[in-house]
């Protein structure tokens, strides 16, 4: 596998141009990691947790797992707890489109975390969600594979090439051959 080397996101739009997937989300930043770039894995899962805290504990080096959490904030997704028990495993970030918790030893974690917001209640642990599919999260679409940018000024996505790892038959957003292949969704602002 080859390294990722960080690039801001700024430089990475001046270099892709208009075609670039830059989420509209307005996160705010959390982890003691300001900026960070690597693989995406995917889950979405409403106010329950346990899911992805399964996936926190597998290894895997220079992964950010996106939660798709709706945008509750009515109870945390991620605590310092499960932020730690992905860093031990590689895992360089963490977005959550949610709440997480825990917010100052957050600060001092080296990983990055981001999410809309904070809240003390916890959430239920049954393990219902799913994972590794494709999330649309502020008019962008985050497919398991692809290479995310993050830093204080947004969150960049970008196709990785030739990944056939999670790609599958019916995948048609990357285009063989191409760095930073255009995203060919026709996304209407949300
Ligand atoms: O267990 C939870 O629900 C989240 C939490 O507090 C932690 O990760 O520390």
């Amino acid at each position: 596998m080859t390294e990722l080397t960080f690039t801001p996101t700024a430089d990475l739009v001046d270099e892709i141009g208009d075609l670039v997937r830059s989420c509209d989300t307005q996160f705010t930043q959390f982890g003691g990691h300001r900026e960070f770039v690597g693989r995406v894995t995917t889950v979405k899962c409403f106010q329950d947790n346990a899911l992805l805290k399964s996936i926190l504990s597998e290894s895997n080096p220079g992964g950010v797992l996106v939660v798709d959490g709706a945008e509750s904030v009515h109870t945390a997704l991620v605590g310092d707890i499960i932020a730690e028990l992905g860093r031990s495993n590689g895992w360089v970030g963490i977005i959550v489109n949610g709440a997480i918790r825990d917010a100052k030893a957050i600060g001092g974690m080296e990983i990055g975390v981001k999410a809309l917001g904070t809240n003390p209640r916890k959430s239920s642990k049954t393990g219902v969600g799913d994972r590794d599919i494709p999330l649309t999260i502020g008019g962008e679409t985050f497919n398991p594979g692809d290479i995310v940018y993050s830093d204080d000024d947004g969150i960049v996505l970008v196709s990785e090439t030739g990944d056939t790892d999670t790609q599958t038959a019916t995948d048609t957003d990357t285009a063989p051959g191409t760095d930073a292949a255009p995203d060919t969704d026709t996304t209407t602002e949300s």
